[in-house]
């Protein structure tokens, strides 16, 4: 089973190019949907306890804990010590569960491959990238995004172009769903040596 992680800088195209992947039958594990579902239970309290006030509901409010941490890299770093192990965990299991299941291909979304050292623990890494005018043109078009939260994202991710340069390959998602759509197939294709 050849374990593909997915990666790619903010705004880039990875959740969108994560789904072309499950489109074509490919297992994905998704990161960020991962996280989401321990800000909603178990990471819930483990976060309250560090950042008091950020529970809404008894979920954790992304805005308000975004606003503790985005441009803080010591209050991030707590963060990321809490939720990280949890998704590694999460990973771990999803692989256990595959291996199992006769799969030539699955995915990892991992958005931070590279920030988190774990390039060289996948089989295959393909990031995802638009181009930096056409990241910035869609970061900037999501409600409530400022150049200042921009710019504390970005120094906190590893470069596009370094990215691309340490890839196996790359996904090009400036030019439309289906010009990403036959870059996954190819993609797809050549891991599995068919077509
Ligand atoms: C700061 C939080 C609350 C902001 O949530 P929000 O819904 O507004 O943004 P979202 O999660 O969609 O992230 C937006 C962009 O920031 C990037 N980003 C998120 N966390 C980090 C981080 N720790 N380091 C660098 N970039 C990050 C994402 O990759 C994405 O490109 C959230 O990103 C978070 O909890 N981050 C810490 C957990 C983490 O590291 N997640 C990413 C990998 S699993
Ligand atoms: N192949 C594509 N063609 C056209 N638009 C795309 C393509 N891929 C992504 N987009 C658009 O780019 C924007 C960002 O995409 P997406 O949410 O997938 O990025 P992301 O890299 O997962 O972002 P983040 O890291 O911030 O979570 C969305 O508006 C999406 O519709």
């Amino acid at each position: 089973m050849i374990v593909l992680g997915l990666t790619g800088s903010i705004g880039m195209g990875k959740s969108t190019t994560a789904r072309l992947f499950a489109d074509e039958g490919v297992p994905v594990h998704d990161a960020d949907a991962t996280v989401h579902r321990l800000y909603a239970g178990e990471a819930a309290p483990l976060i309250e306890a560090v950042f008091p006030g950020v529970i809404r509901d008894g979920v954790v409010d992304r805005r308000e804990l975004g606003t503790r941490v985005i441009g803080r890299p010591e209050e991030l770093a707590k963060l990321e010590a809490i939720v990280h192990p949890l998704v590694r965990r999460a990973e771990a299991d999803f692989l256990a569960r595959e291996r199992g299941g006769g799969r030539p291909l699955v995915v990892l979304d991992v958005p931070l491959l590279f920030e988190t050292g774990r390039a060289g623990a996948v089989d295959h890494v393909a990031v995802v990238s638009a181009g930096e005018d056409e990241q910035r043109r869609r970061v900037l078009a999501r409600p409530g995004m400022t150049e200042e939260t921009f710019a504390a994202v970005l120094a906190r991710q590893t470069p596009d172009a370094e990215k691309r340069a340490r890839a196996h390959s790359v996904i090009d998602t400036s030019r439309g769903i289906e010009a990403a759509r036959d870059q996954v197939r190819a993609l797809i294709a050549a891991l599995t040596h068919k077509g």
